[in-house]
């Protein structure tokens, strides 16, 4: 076994939020005897975008709060301290070098454009000696274990699963150890309150699908009641399209989207719960969802800074229109379509919408409205509780014709409020105040 090095080495942490199965801190924990963290608030997370919407509202920022609480905790339990900083990781992370004479870096590989410059920005703000450890790890199938080049990745979905299904395995889940307790370090940084992140405190709306809070160790509560208690996974396939209340998807995007629970802690978990109880359509679907998931990340490796370009990776060259008026009829709920307005209305008051929802919204703002779909994109981004890059861009590509949908549907909102909330329930939740 290698020597482990005596100097101190520094995990930042972005959208890996969690201990367990976390193989950039496995790496950093080996490597080294004694081990600090961080996490930044960057404020360029909670500005104002291109679009005019803050980056990061409050839900999603709440969630976070809650994330970091737990992974403060959570390192504690590994003798790790957490710094955390309201400051862009150049500044915060300069200083820890500085204090604490830090020589490695380990983080997370990310490649969408503003993470990427992020990194640029903090490795030029360093001494060139500091050594950065950059590891992929929010993959179901880890991209060394595809048997396909990034260049190579088919832009059907069903050709990639196909290939993935028949020659990749998915990597067994990684136990992190505590490492060296670091003798009197001193560690005054705190969690930010909401407040401090620039919003006011707000109460869960009693309505909401996802009244769970973040962090790891809700994450995995969630998926012991929703595969072992109420064993709701065996009918998740006949249940994903429904439209209120807790159950009729896994709701794991959130924790999945800021790295406090691993997709392969849930496949090698659905793959416990089939030996145990039973193994049938529903289970499978929930593993060919997550490879939906791996997909858009693929997607968005291969194309790079095309997934946020108007043509999209298709490079279409539609007519799109940025009408205000119209874009605030989408987003206040107060288009000509019930079935729309609901589902805005739902995702304003609890940062929430389903699958089923995020589909007819997306595609009657880009292919009934022809609004510029990257309008909608950041809104989506700036709203979502689950907000993921590669899963936004993708899907909202895929919905507005410039993606990765073969047929480029669009979708009969009138028709599927019919096949999906046939007895107004739906509606009746959110609309109550405005058509009655
Ligand atoms: C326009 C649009 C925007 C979207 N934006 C996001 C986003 O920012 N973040 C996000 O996580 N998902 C996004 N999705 C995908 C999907 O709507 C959510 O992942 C899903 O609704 C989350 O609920 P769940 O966890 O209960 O999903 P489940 O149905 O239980 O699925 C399990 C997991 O599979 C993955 N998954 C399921 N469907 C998709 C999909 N279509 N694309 C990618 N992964 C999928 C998710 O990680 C999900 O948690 C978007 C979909 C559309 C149509």
């Amino acid at each position: 076994m290698q020597k482990k090095q005596d100097n101190i080495g520094l995990i930042w942490f972005r959208n890996d939020l969690r201990v367990q199965d976390n193989y950039t801190l496995n790496q950093a924990i080996s490597n080294h005897k004694h081990l600090i963290a961080c996490y930044c608030f960057d404020p360029k997370q909670y500005s104002i975008s291109k679009f005019g919407f803050k980056k990061t509202e409050r839900y999603r920022a709440q969630f976070l709060i809650e994330t970091i609480n737990q992974l403060k905790t959570n390192l504690k339990q590994l003798n790790i301290e957490l710094f955390i900083t309201i400051d862009t990781p150049e500044n915060a992370i300069k200083n820890l070098v500085d204090i604490f004479s830090i020589s490695s870096i380990y983080l997370q590989k990310e490649w969408t454009h503003e993470e990427v410059q992020t990194l640029a920005r903090t490795k030029s703000s360093l001494p060139n000696t500091i050594i950065f450890h950059e590891y992929y790890d929010q993959f179901l199938f880890h991209p060394d274990d595809i048997q396909m080049s990034f260049d190579e990745i088919p832009e059907v979905f069903t050709r990639f699963r196909k290939n993935v299904e028949l020659n990749s395995t998915v990597r067994p889940v990684t136990i992190n150890s505590p490492s060296e307790q670091i003798s009197e370090i001193t560690n005054d940084t705190y969690v930010p309150t909401l407040q401090e992140l620039g919003f006011e405190v707000f109460g869960k709306h009693p309505n909401s699908a996802f009244p769970f809070e973040g962090g790891e160790t809700n994450a995995i509560q969630r998926l012991d009641d929703y595969f072992f208690k109420s064993k709701k996974i065996a009918s998740y396939k006949k249940t994903r399209n429904g439209l209120v209340g807790v159950d009729f998807s896994s709701k794991f995007s959130p924790w999945l989207a800021n790295g406090s629970i691993s997709a392969r802690t849930i496949y090698w978990q659905i793959k416990t719960f089939e030996d145990k109880h039973i193994k049938n359509e529903s289970t499978y679907w929930l593993i060919f969802e997550l490879i939906w998931r791996d997909y858009f990340k693929y997607i968005a490796l291969k194309h790079q800074n095309d997934i946020f370009k108007l043509g999209g990776i298709l490079h279409k060259d539609y007519d799109w229109y940025q009408n205000e008026n119209q874009i605030k009829k989408w987003i206040n709920g107060t288009t000509p379509s019930h079935f729309v307005n609901a589902n805005m209305i739902e995702l304003a008051k609890t940062g929430w919408m389903s699958n089923r929802g995020r589909q007819n919204v997306a595609s009657y703002f880009a292919k009934d409205m022809h609004l510029d779909w990257r309008i909608g994109a950041a809104y989506f981004e700036s709203m979502l509780i689950d907000y993921d890059v590669h899963s936004n861009y993708g899907n909202w590509m895929y919905v507005a014709g410039v993606g990765n949908d073969p047929r480029d549907r669009k979708f009969n909102v009138k028709l599927q409020a019919e096949r999906y909330d046939a007895n107004g329930r739906f509606q009746n939740l959110w609309l109550q105040n405005t058509l009655f």
